[in-house]
């Protein structure tokens, strides 16, 4: 794809990129097409990502967002290349899955089973911990966790049974894009389980220095930032503190963390080798284009990491230079199915 009214005669792009003058006339006929991207978003997503500046480069790229009107049948609107959506409920995932059976030339971004696996904490995490990761400069682990489905005498035994260290992060078990499925508790005794509401995933805390890295996966692309988290708990209030505590959303400030502020053994990314070897099996693992990760190095450690959420379609205004990364995404998703329709032919 180039710009619609761009013919490339030269040796160079309209990117100022230098390379071999090979354009072919049905090429070119491709690259004019333009790209149709129709978005099934939550007003407050739509605010975020839908931002002025991505719509003036999509426009100059012939790229454009078309609404979707959830009122109407999906089939009669469009045609779409490419459907990005991230709306609350089940019923939504029905219309999706029965929209991507019918029309399976369209990329849906991403695939509703996909997604409904991370929206669960449990599953979410399963599998991590196997990942064979040798040479990657770092170790890749999940904390310690269990789920529980009622509130009884014998589920908090369980949590005793189960090995499970205090303080707990008790996180709610769905995250179905509400404000209570972020709603977070640290409990500090087994007593005080009692007062939270399940179902929920009971974790292990892991003392990380209070920062938190959040990886950023757009198609082939990661981008990482430094977010403030928790401070560590000491051995000290371990053993003085009692009861559940309500977690501060912390980490989800838009603010990055400026790396002078910090120590440099907390303020050291994640080595890249490990990245990349992570998300290349996550993205398979998962089949999915458009997530996050968060992620903590263990304190104390020089190369061993926790994951501890993993996010769809997560808070790209925040990432740095998100505008571009998406349009060179979509560009390359228009040259795959442009690719896969002249292999047919
Ligand atoms: N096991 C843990 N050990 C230490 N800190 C943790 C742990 N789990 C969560 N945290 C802290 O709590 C924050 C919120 O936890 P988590 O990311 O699981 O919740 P979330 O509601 O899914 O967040 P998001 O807004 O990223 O979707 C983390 O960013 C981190 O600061
Ligand atoms: O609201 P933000 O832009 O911060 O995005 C957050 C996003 O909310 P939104 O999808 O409603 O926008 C959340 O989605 P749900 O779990 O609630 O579905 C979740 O993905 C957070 O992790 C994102 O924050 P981030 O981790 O990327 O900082
Ligand atoms: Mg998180
Ligand atoms: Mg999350």
């Amino acid at each position: 794809m180039r710009d619609n009214n761009i013919m490339p005669k030269g040796n160079e792009t309209d990117d100022g990129e230098v390379g071999l003058n090979t354009t072919s006339f049905e090429q070119v006929q491709q690259q004019q097409k333009k790209l149709v991207i129709g978005y099934a978003l939550t007003s407050k997503k739509k605010m975020s990502f839908l931002q002025p500046k991505l719509e003036v480069l999509a426009r100059k790229k012939g790229i454009s967002f078309v609404s979707i009107d959830q009122e109407k049948p999906l089939s009669e609107q469009g045609p779409f290349d490419v459907v990005l959506h991230k709306l609350l409920g089940n019923e939504w995932h029905d219309v999706i899955e029965d929209y991507q059976q019918k029309h399976p030339e369209v990329t849906v971004l991403d695939p509703p089973c996909a997604i409904q696996r991370i929206y669960n904490r449990q599953s979410m995490l399963q599998g991590i911990a196997d990942i064979n990761l040798a040479d990657c400069d770092g170790m890749i682990c999940v904390p310690k966790q269990m789920v529980v489905l009622k509130n009884t005498t014998s589920s908090t035994n369980e949590v005793a049974e189960a090995g499970l260290n205090f303080p707990l992060v008790a996180k709610p078990l769905l995250v179905d894009g509400t404000a209570k499925s972020h709603q977070l508790f640290l409990a500090y005794d087994r007593l005080s389980l009692a007062e939270l509401e399940p179902p929920l995933v009971l974790q292990e805390f892991v003392n990380h220095g209070g920062v938190l890295f959040k990886v950023f996966v757009v198609g082939d692309v990661i981008k990482v930032v430094r977010r403030f988290s928790l401070p560590n708990v000491s051995n000290c209030e371990k053993e003085k503190v009692a009861g559940v505590f309500q977690f501060p959303r912390v980490s989800s400030s838009a603010a990055s963390v400026d790396k002078t502020e910090l120590d440099p053994r907390v303020a050291e990314l994640p080595p890249k080798p490990l990245l990349e070897g992570l998300v290349r099996e996550l993205r398979n693992r998962l089949g999915l284009r458009l997530f996050n990760i968060d992620m903590i190095r263990e304190h104390g450690s020089r190369d061993v990491y926790y994951v501890i959420d993993i996010n769809y379609f997560p808070g790209y205004g925040k990432m740095p230079d998100y505008e571009q990364v998406f349009i060179d995404f979509f560009l390359s998703l228009a040259q795959t199915k442009h690719n896969k329709i002249q292999c047919v032919s």
